[in-house]
Formats: C-alpha cells, structure tokens, sequence
C-alpha cells in the first residue's frame, strides 16, 4: 500500500515539471495552490456524499479522488507523506486525550 503511495508521490513530484497541457498535474501546478485546494474540497464533498449514501464503490474512487488532490497540494507546500505519517506516529503514541490537548484542542 505504502509503495503505491511513495510511487505515486514521486510521479507528481515529476509531473509537476511537465507542460501544464500534456499533465493534469502540471495544469494544476499552473493554475495555482487556491486551484489545488478547492480541488481537494470539491473531492471532499463527493466522499462525504457517498459515505452519506452508503455508496462504498464511490466512496473508493472518491478516496481515490480525494487523496491524490491532498497529495498534490502536499507537494505544492513541499511537505512529503513522510511529514504526515511522522505526525500520525506521533499520535499514535499518546492517548486520544493527550493527543488532543497536545493540539491545543478544547
Ligand atoms: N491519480 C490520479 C488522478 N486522480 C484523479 N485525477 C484527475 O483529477 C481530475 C479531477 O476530476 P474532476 O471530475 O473534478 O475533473 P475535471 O472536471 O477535469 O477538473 P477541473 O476542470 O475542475 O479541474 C480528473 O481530470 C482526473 O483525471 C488524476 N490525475 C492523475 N492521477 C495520477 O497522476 C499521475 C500523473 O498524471 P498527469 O499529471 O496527468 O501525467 C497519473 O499517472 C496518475 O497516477
């Protein structure tokens, strides 16, 4: 799972260097970081329809969908999904309340 992951994170890192009308990659690098995020919201909206109506193949390609925008603006922002699965295994070694008060949470 994670290689597919890791693979992919290497091709958009490559992509984003293509011409932007060979590479929706690119495209996306060219319209901008505002573009990619509201990109990630609209996939974000599908998932949670398709949660919302139990609807669990579209739920895999809104998944689908919806990390490869998240990755996508990752990239933008120079963080690697070794940057978020670092913070996961952070948390994973406190407890859900010390988690949250660690994030300032109320
Ligand atoms: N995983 C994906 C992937 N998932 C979704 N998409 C694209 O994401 C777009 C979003 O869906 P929408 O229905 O909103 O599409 P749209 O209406 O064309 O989008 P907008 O005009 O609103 O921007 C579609 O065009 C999909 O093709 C992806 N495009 C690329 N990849 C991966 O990225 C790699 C590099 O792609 P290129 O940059 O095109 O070479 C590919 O080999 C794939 O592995």
């Amino acid at each position: 799972m994670n290689d597919i992951l890791e693979s992919l994170e290497r091709t958009i890192r490559e992509r984003r260097k293509a011409e932007p009308d060979t590479s929706y990659v690119a495209s996306l690098r060219a319209k901008g970081r505002a573009k990619m995020a509201e990109k990630l919201g609209e996939e974000a909206v599908e998932a949670v329809i398709a949660a919302v109506q139990d609807d669990k193949a579209a739920m895999t390609g809104e998944a689908a969908d919806l990390l490869f925008h998240l990755m996508v603006l990752l990239a933008d922002m120079d963080l690697s999904l070794e940057d978020v699965t670092g913070e996961l295994a952070r948390r994973e070694g406190l407890s859900g309340l010390e988690e949250k008060a660690a994030r300032g949470a109320s």
